[in-house]
């Protein structure tokens, strides 16, 4: 926004791809950073609130502890407030009081910043790649609206020769002729409308499909961190954004040029009738046009706040569910429904603003074409009496006036929801305009034999670009069929470490080499085809445990699921369950115990057979013989195995302990010598 103000007109999506900020915000040293990046001088300032006038303006401002917003102008005792959640309004002096927090950040161009424009917009083409079909029905629905529109036309014209033709001469014959014919016109009218109906609903449920499964396809492939950064509900409700983008496509476009050639020719019959008729409606029409144009800049902010405010309620919503068993057992349930009750209270109040602004919309336009009625009908009978008009062309005119500025609202209706779907483009620019994960690039589709030796050349990773550095210039390699440990206290990096080796995290320098080839040369797919892993955050999904050790493969290999089960030292217990391997787990995990969830996670680790197998504390809620027995059955395979690990007996099994601090990695040694020390305590006094 600050930027925009200067004359480098960004959208927020390319902001957001090229500085997002971890799932911890940017503190102001961040914005600092970034405000450099773009070419703007910043200056913080500490002041109280009534020098808020005297900053530079706009400037940001910290406010309520948690996020920053933008002070555009102070006006009296007011202050034009922009938050980035997507609400922008006036506060009173004694409301800013209540939210900021005394610190702002004056930012002003500096001599290398730029005017221009950097926007990357999503083309409607990039939508529907792959949908076939889509032209024909289009046009079916034009063609089949264009009959229905012909239906419009003509009927007016039925009712005034009803009233002109045969009334006066109380020709029944005529009047009958006339039903009959515009009732066979209604009946084929009401066929088109059926059939139209039909290709609607069938062409919106293909783009609908289509678009989605696109979308969702691109989902899939995006890197690791890309979700990282991201809460769920935001990221399902970008998903939504899909709805309003097909509606629009199916009904809205044809409907769009049908009604736009129905206006204009409504108008034509109009100006036939009557300029000065004509000219009254236009006019009425004119200002409505005018109104929508300017209401449009805040619906489209009110609705991206409603979008936004729904997104964060959906997330509150979904964790409460995910995590019951936490706030039931702090008893927090009470707190918690009333955190989301606030998130509720916003996204209704959201709503509200939306709703508000089409409330005062509706009540203009009653207004507008309420008078512009009224003065018609003056004029109209005025000319009836002159003798310019008969009765029954009033009422045909007044019907066509009424098509008239109904297509043509609806025509600006339209318009404005093709313009407020820039909105939900934008939001799921997001999602189509972020570049796949690296191994789904062709350059990683090499297949290579993996013999299972890695190297870390320098590697060095941050989460994102105003984060301090997690790794810094790590080296590491091990060879094929050794297993290494690496412990160390917490927090210093070691699932990191091992999501880098994975392929997972892509290092901001350094490289990954496997086999002595880069991973991308050696091709990501065929490296991940050949490891395996139990990281920290695994997860059971909803299906059976077969299911969840074969990862929903379609055609299950019941021998090696049990002899994965084995190696695992899981097998003799699901034997014993009433289904076995079709006993059902949920994606919350309930039906098994830590250990036994993380002995299944191991089973479809290893029932994919890997060459390398890496364990970020993947064994760590086994008791100590099932470790035993784990470890004895995978030595046995004689793969490579990198173990992030706490507890000493795993550790004692490495042929090599490394040791991660702050200080990076360094190798302890030997592994037994390391387990007769109490860790804690040795390695500080080292
Ligand atoms: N998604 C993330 N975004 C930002 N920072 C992160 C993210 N994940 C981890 N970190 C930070 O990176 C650092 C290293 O975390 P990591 O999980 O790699 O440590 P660890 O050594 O494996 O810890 P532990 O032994 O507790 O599992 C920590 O300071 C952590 O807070």
């Amino acid at each position: 926004m600050m930027a925009s103000f200067y004359g480098h007109d960004v959208d927020l999506a390319t902001m957001r791809r090229r500085f997002t900020p971890s799932f911890r915000g940017a503190p102001l040293s961040s914005l600092i950073k970034i405000a450099d990046q773009v070419g703007l001088l910043p200056r913080a300032v500490k002041l109280p609130l009534e020098e808020l006038p005297n900053l530079a303006l706009p400037a940001i401002l910290h406010w309520n502890m948690n996020h920053y917003v933008v002070i555009e102008r102070v006006s009296g005792d007011k202050a034009l407030i922009h938050d980035p959640a997507g609400r922008s309004e006036w506060l009173q002096m004694s409301e800013v009081s209540d939210h900021f927090t005394g610190v702002a950040l004056e930012l002003r161009p500096n001599e290398a910043f730029e005017k221009k424009t950097e926007r990357t917009v999503l083309r409607w083409s990039q939508l529907w790649t792959r949908i076939n079909g889509l032209g024909s029905s289009f046009l079916q629905v034009i063609v089949l609206s264009v009959v229905l529109q012909i239906y419009v036309l003509a009927l007016p014209y039925y009712l005034q020769i009803g009233i002109d033709n045969a009334l006066p001469a109380l020709d029944h014959d005529l009047l009958a002729v006339l039903a009959l014919g515009f009732g066979l016109f209604t009946a084929f009218n009401a066929s088109a409308s059926f059939l139209r109906s039909f290709v609607i609903l069938a062409a919106g449920s293909a783009l609908g499909f289509g678009i989605a499964s696109n979308i969702a396809r691109k989902l899939f492939r995006l890197p690791l961190d890309w979700f990282q950064k991201r809460e769920v509900g935001d990221i399902l409700s970008r998903f939504q954004s899909v709805t309003p983008i097909q509606k629009m496509l199916t009904e809205g476009v044809a409907g769009t040029l049908v009604d736009g050639l129905l206006a204009l020719t409504t108008l034509a019959i109009m100006f036939f009738y009557s300029a000065k008729l004509a000219i009254i409606a236009l006019t009425a029409f004119f200002l409505y046009f005018v109104v929508r144009l300017i209401s449009f800049s805040f619906e489209r902010r009110a609705q991206e706040g409603s979008i936004i405010a729904h997104g964060k309620e959906q997330t509150a919503l979904i964790e409460t569910i995910r995590g019951i068993q936490t706030f039931r057992l702090y008893n927090s349930e009470t707190m918690r429904h009333a955190m989301w009750q606030t998130l509720l209270t916003d996204a209704v109040n959201a709503n509200i603003r939306s709703s508000r602004i089409g409330i005062w919309q509706t009540t203009g336009n009653a207004l507008l074409f309420g008078l512009e009625n009224v003065v018609t009908i003056y004029l109209a009978i005025g000319f009836v009496m002159n003798g310019g008009f008969s009765v029954g062309m009033v009422f045909a005119y007044l019907a066509y006036k009424g098509q008239f500025l109904e297509k043509a609202g609806n025509l600006v209706d339209q318009g404005m929801a093709f313009l407020m779907l820039r909105l939900h483009l934008e939001r799921l620019a997001d999602i189509a305009l972020e570049e796949d994960d690296r191994s789904f690039a062709p350059s990683s589709m090499a297949v290579t034999e993996l013999k299972g030796r890695m190297e870390l050349k320098s590697v060095s990773y941050r989460y994102s670009p105003t984060d301090p550095l997690v790794l810094q210039e790590i080296d590491f390699s091990v060879e094929a069929g050794e297993h290494v440990a690496i412990t160390g206290p917490s927090g210093m990096g070691k699932s990191t470490l091992l999501k880098v080796m994975l392929g997972l995290l892509l290092p901001q320098s350094g490289e990954v080499a496997v086999d002595g080839l880069p991973l991308q040369q050696f091709g990501h797919k065929s490296f991940r085809d050949q490891i395996a892993a139990v990281l920290q955050d695994d997860n059971l999904f909803a299906g059976s445990i077969a299911d969840n050790i074969t990862l929903f493969a379609e055609q299950a290999d019941l021998e090696a699921i049990a002899d994965a089960a084995r190696a695992s030292a899981i097998h003799d217990e699901i034997m014993k369950m009433p289904m076995q391997y079709e006993t059902l787990v949920g994606d919350m995990g309930s039906s098994l115990s830590g250990g036994q969830k993380q002995r299944v996670l191991l089973a479809r680790a290893l029932y994919r057979k890997p060459k390398m197998l890496f364990l970020d504390e993947g064994t760590s809620h086994m008791d100590a013989a099932n470790e035993a027995r784990v470890n004895h059955s995978i030595r046995s395979l004689g793969i490579t195995r990198i173990v992030v690990a706490h507890r000493q007996e795993t550790i004692a099994a490495a042929d090599r302990v490394l040791y991660m601090d702050g200080e990076g990695l360094r190798p302890l040694a030997p592994p037994k010598e390391v387990i007769s020390l109490q860790l804690g305590e040795s390695l500080s006094t080292r």
